[in-house]
């Protein structure tokens, strides 16, 4: 089975979601101190305030430029990472108040993906101990019994010899197929995928992303896909969230944030992929200059020094995030604004805003 990377975004089930809320992040930051020594110690806002939800076999697509914070975010959502502020919670346990042991437990049943897969497999060991390996580590906390290799290795695609086979003579796509099987072993309840395709051929990229989808579809895992391409999350995700210097900035059901997106930072994203962007989302927004340091985030709106509709109150107040449609939420001061505003093709500094921010719900 194979996807094709410009096909329009297709329909989601909504049937293999449930209401239930399996992961949520509650206000969650996640700050590092770096430098010192020779430089002055400063502070990196990696994460900054996060409010999300996750629900039960759906998938959240995370996505903004490089270094807004998507890794971070996603490992504090597996516990990985420990916030500075804010709560994670799994299946309504807070991970920072766990136990190690509890801990243990509960990694059964989170996995994480990433991209580099001859960083994620040991080089010394085969493919068939690799897959078997979490089994090794959770056989206390899961009780589970190991099928049969050749299963777990045909459940991805791949055939009963490679199971004797190293890493460094697989190519990527088969390492991505291994890790896969080695991180479903277990039957997870949610996996975070960290840019898993970024470093394959396209052609490959339709095939995991196809297989991605089967074994969600076959297994009900919840998900958060992370990634830079917002043509490779619109065949995955059910919603998304855009994140911008650390901050969710956007999140919605991905239909109609590609339909509409209501940030000007998303129009801007959104409008640089022609094929996925529909209706007057296919305007073209130009982003101007490079995102500033975590080191150093903005006053205000942290995007207000790269938007064109900034007005004053960008420069000094953040902007709450607050609905702007079912299930669709902005942090924006003239969300409503950029979402019905078709007449600009480019963000310029003539662009024609209100004076004051429209009134909204705030969304807590
Ligand atoms: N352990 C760490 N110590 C210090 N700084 C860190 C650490 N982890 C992340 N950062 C910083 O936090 C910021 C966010 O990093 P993160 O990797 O989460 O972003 P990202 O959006 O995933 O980027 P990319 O797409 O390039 O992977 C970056 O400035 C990064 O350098």
């Amino acid at each position: 089975m194979s996807v094709d990377l410009d096909m329009p975004v297709d329909q989601r089930s909504a049937d293999r979601t449930s209401a239930e809320v399996l992961v949520a992040a509650h206000g969650v930051g996640r700050s590092f101190s770096v430098g010192g020594w020779i430089g002055a110690r400063r502070t990196i806002a990696a994460v900054g305030h996060v409010d999300l939800a996750i629900r039960r076999g759906e998938t959240l697509a995370i996505v903004g430029e490089s270094g807004c914070g998507k890794s971070t975010l996603g490992r504090l959502l597996l516990g990985l990472e420990r916030p500075t502020r804010g709560q994670v919670l799994f299946a309504g346990q807070d991970l920072a108040g766990l136990s190690e042991g509890r801990l243990r437990h509960l990694r059964a049943h989170m996995q994480l993906v990433f991209q580099n897969t001859l960083a994620a497999l040991d080089p010394r060991m085969t493919i068939g101990e690799q897959v078997l390996e979490p089994f090794r580590i959770h056989r206390n906390e899961t009780g589970t019994v190991a099928p049969p290799i050749e299963q777990l290795l045909a459940d991805v695609g791949l055939g009963a010899a490679l199971a004797a086979r190293f890493p460094h003579q697989l190519s990527g796509g088969q390492r991505q197929r291994v890790v896969m099987a080695r991180a479903l072993a277990t039957e997870p309840d949610f996996v975070v995928f960290d840019e898993p395709v970024s470093a394959l051929d396209v052609s490959v990229q339709a095939q995991i992303i196809a297989l991605i989808r089967s074994l969600q579809r076959q297994r009900g895992f919840a998900s958060v896909f992370i990634s830079h391409d917002l043509r490779v999350v619109r065949h995955i995700a059910d919603r998304i969230a855009v994140m911008y210097l650390g901050r969710v900035v956007e999140e919605g059901p991905i239909a109609t944030v590609f339909a509409a997106p209501a940030h000007p930072y998303t129009r801007a994203l959104v409008s640089a992929v022609p094929r996925i962007a529909v209706g007057t989302a296919r305007q073209r927004v130009r982003l101007a200059g490079e995102p500033p340091s975590p080191a150093a985030i903005p006053a205000g709106c942290p995007f207000h020094p790269r938007c064109a509709l900034a007005q004053d109150v960008c420069r000094v107040e953040l902007p709450r995030i607050t609905a702007v449609g079912a299930g669709h939420h902005v942090a924006c001061h003239f969300a409503a604004v950029a979402a019905e505003d078709a007449a600009p093709s480019t963000m310029t500094a003539t662009t024609t805003v209100p004076s004051a921010p429209p009134r909204r719900q705030a969304h807590a």
